[in-house]
C-alpha cells in the first residue's frame, strides 16, 4: 500500500455512526501509524466493534472520514472497496473457520478469493508457510472441530496472513481462552507484526494480551477517544477511569 508522508495507515476523522436514536461513535479521531500495534480500549457496548467495522466498510458512517491508504471510505465505489479488503484482514472474535472444509480448504478459499493467478503449487506453498507461521503446520488436513479454541484462534490469524495484508484488526483475540494460550496468542500477534512488518488494531479487554501487543492504546468513552497514548502513559496516568482498567 501506499504510505503517506507522515506513515499514517489509516485516518479517521470525525467519525459518527448511530443505530436509531443511539449514538455509537460521535466524532472519533484516530490514526494507525505504519508497524504499530494499536489497542482499543472501552467498556462493553462503547463501539469498539461497530469502529473496526466501520473501517472494513461492513457498517457503513454516517458522518466523518476514514482514509486507508489512498482510498476514502466515504462513498467508495465497489471496486476500490475491494482493494482497500485485500490490504486489510480481519480476524473475527470466533476465528469464523469453515466448519465443513478443511484447514487447507479454508486457506485455500481466502486466499483464491483475494488474489487471482497462483498455480496450484504456489497457493499450497503459501498456504504451507501461513501454518508454519503460527506454528500449526501438522494441521494441514484437519476439520475445524478437531481443533482447540486457541489451534482455531491460530488458523484464523493463518487464513488472515495467507494473503499478506498491510493491516490486520483483531476482534478479542485472546477471549475465551485460557491464560497460556492467550499469551501464546499475544506473543504471534507481535511476531506477526515484527515479521511482516504489518500494522494491526487490535480490541480487547485482556489487560495481560494489552501489556503484551501495544505500543498505542486508544481509549474509548462516550463515543469519543477519551485518551490516546503509549503503553507505560496509560498504565502511569492517574485518571481513574482509566486506572479502572489496568487494575
Ligand atoms: N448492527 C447493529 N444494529 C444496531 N445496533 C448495533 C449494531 N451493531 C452494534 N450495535 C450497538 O452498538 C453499540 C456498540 O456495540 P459494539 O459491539 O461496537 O460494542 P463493543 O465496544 O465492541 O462491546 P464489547 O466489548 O462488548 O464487544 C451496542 O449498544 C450495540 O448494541
Amino acid at each position: 500500500m501506499e504510505k503517506k508522508a507522515n506513515n499514517v495507515l489509516i485516518g479517521i476523522n470525525d467519525l459518527k455512526k448511530s443505530f436509531g436514536d443511539q449514538k455509537v461513535l460521535d466524532g472519533i479521531n484516530l490514526e494507525l501509524h505504519d508497524n504499530e500495534n494499536l489497542v482499543v480500549l472501552g467498556k462493553s457496548g462503547s463501539g469498539k466493534s461497530v469502529l473496526i467495522k466501520c473501517i472494513v466498510s461492513l457498517l457503513k458512517h454516517d458522518e466523518g472520514s476514514i482514509k486507508v491508504g489512498e482510498y476514502e471510505l466515504t462513498d467508495i465505489n465497489e471496486e476500490d472497496l475491494i482493494e482497500v479488503r485485500k490490504k486489510i484482514g480481519f480476524l473475527f472474535q470466533s476465528a469464523a473457520l469453515y466448519d465443513s472444509m478443511t484447514v487447507r480448504e479454508n486457506l485455500t478459499f481466502a486466499l483464491s478469493r483475494l488474489k487471482e493467478g497462483f498455480s496450484e503449487e504456489e497457493m499450497n506453498n503459501k498456504i504451507v508457510e501461513a501454518l508454519e507461521n503460527v506454528g500449526m503446520p501438522d494441521s494441514i488436513d484437519k476439520m475445524p472441530s478437531e481443533l482447540s479454541g486457541g489451534m482455531k484462534k491460530r488458523i484464523g490469524l493463518a487464513r488472515t496472513l495467507v494473503v499478506n495484508p498491510d493491516i490486520i484488526l483483531y476482534d478479542e483475540p485472546t477471549t475465551g481462552l485460557d491464560p497460556v494460550t492467550s499469551h501464546e496468542i499475544s506473543n504471534l500477534i507481535n511476531d506477526t507484526k515484527g515479521k511482516f512488518k504489518n500494522s494491526s488494531i487490535i480490541i480487547t479487554h485482556d489487560i495481560n494480551c494489552v501489556k503484551t501487543v501495544a505500543d498505542r492504546i486508544a481509549m474509548i468513552k462516550d463515543g469519543k477517544v477519551y485518551k490516546v497514548g503509549s503503553l507505560e502513559a496509560f498504565i502511569n496516568d492517574d485518571d481513574s477511569y482509566i486506572q479502572s482498567f489496568f487494575k
